[in-house]
């Protein structure tokens, strides 16, 4: 999430809620290439689809530390913006997906507007890989500041796909060149923040529940209200959503929709929404920096071949294709985001958790 000095100036997460249990995977291991710690990654991958990735005692996370207090400032700033100066920048989707999202453009699962507001910055600005559309002149100053996290975050990218992918069997780069930083994609850094919680009325989800889009999603915060539906329980019954309490020094990592598609269904995505933060946390706005990484426009959504991945062939002969993956598969990333967003609001499907496949034991040579 982000230093100790951000988690000292706010209310602390209260001790009377349990939060979900999350595996803490060290980035310091996973760099010095720990055989333990790559098991334990790919397996909180795989079974939950999220962990929390400890950046202390590590030069590249540190530096990410440092990236979050800037971004976290920055997120701060742009929301306090004037609301008429926000307005200017409002996403349009399906066309323009970047930009400024207010409160209650979107509804919860309750049919009630959504209590989110957001930034979303591509990183194809960011990267110059397309002319820079326009954004508020106080992001325009930040841009150095964006920039840099950008590229700390694509370098833990980096290390964090080159393990799973020597858990996979597969080579190291397989999944990293689906993600070029120079190609057009829908990846973005998404600046978020949540007005406190003050009466009974705000006390309820604030953005609805979902999975991510993309591959793979860094998040730092430091007020709790990100909740998570562990495996096989209801996403109907409230008490089924688990809070994801905030840790300092730490990034928290997730998958998007892509991993389960490349991966035939191993690595999981999973299900979650944002609610309203517990305790005296309820009581201050909440931010949250947020980088999706989405597959570059180009790159085809069907299933990998290698490694331990489990093969098309087989799932055929043994009937356990997934519903939808032969018709997504022949897809580019952009065709694919799209025909998910029109499915998404058409209500054909619903979001849901996927992946989480057991893997054959690996045959060593
Ligand atoms: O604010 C958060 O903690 C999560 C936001 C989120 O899930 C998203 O932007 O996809
Ligand atoms: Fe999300």
């Amino acid at each position: 999430m982000a230093s100790a000095k951000l988690f000292d100036a706010a209310p602390p997460f209260p001790e009377d809620v349990s939060p979900a249990q999350i595996a803490r995977i060290s980035l310091s291991k996973l760099r010095a290439g720990d055989k333990t710690e790559a098991r334990a990654c790919f397996e909180a991958s795989r079974t939950l689809g999220f962990f929390m990735l400890d950046l202390n005692n590590d030069d590249i996370g540190e530096k990410t530390i440092r990236g979050v207090e800037s971004v976290y400032s920055i997120a701060q700033g742009v929301h306090d913006l004037p609301m008429a100066e926000k307005e200017e920048y409002c996403v349009e989707p399906p066309e323009k997906k970047f930009g400024y999202k207010a409160a209650g453009f979107m509804k919860t699962e309750t049919g009630q507007p959504d209590r989110i507001e957001f930034f979303d910055i591509e990183q194809d600005d960011i990267f110059d890989n397309v002319p820079r559309r326009p954004y508020p002149q106080f992001l325009s100053e930040c841009w150095d500041d964006l920039r840099s996290y950008l590229n700390i975050i694509q370098q833990i990218l980096t290390i964090l796909l080159s393990t799973l992918s020597g858990e996979l069997g597969v080579p190291p780069s397989m999944f990293r060149d689906l993600q070029s930083t120079t190609e057009r994609s829908g990846t973005r850094i998404r600046l978020i923040r949540n007005p406190p919680s003050l009466t009974d009325e705000d006390k309820r989800t604030a953005l609805v529940p979902h999975t991510d889009f993309g591959t793979v999603t860094f998040l730092a915060n430091v007020i709790g209200g990100l909740q998570i539906l562990p495996p096989n329980e209801d996403a109907h019954n409230d008490s089924s959503w688990k809070y994801l309490r905030p840790q300092p020094g730490c990034l928290l990592v997730n998958f998007g929709d892509a991993m389960p598609e490349w991966t035939g269904g191993v690595l999981r995505s999973n299900m979650h929404r944002v609610s309203y933060a517990p305790g005296r946390q309820a009581e201050v706005p909440r931010y949250s920096v947020v980088v999706l990484v989405r597959p570059g426009r180009t790159v085809k959504m069907g299933r990998r071949v290698g490694g331990r991945i489990p093969t098309l062939e087989d799932d055929q002969r043994e009937g356990s294709v997934r519903e939808g993956e032969i018709e997504m598969a022949g897809l580019t990333a952009d065709e694919w985001e799209r025909k998910k967003s029109v499915n998404l609001i058409r209500g054909v499907v619903l979001p849901h958790s996927s992946g989480g496949r057991e893997l054959k034991p690996m045959i060593e040579a």
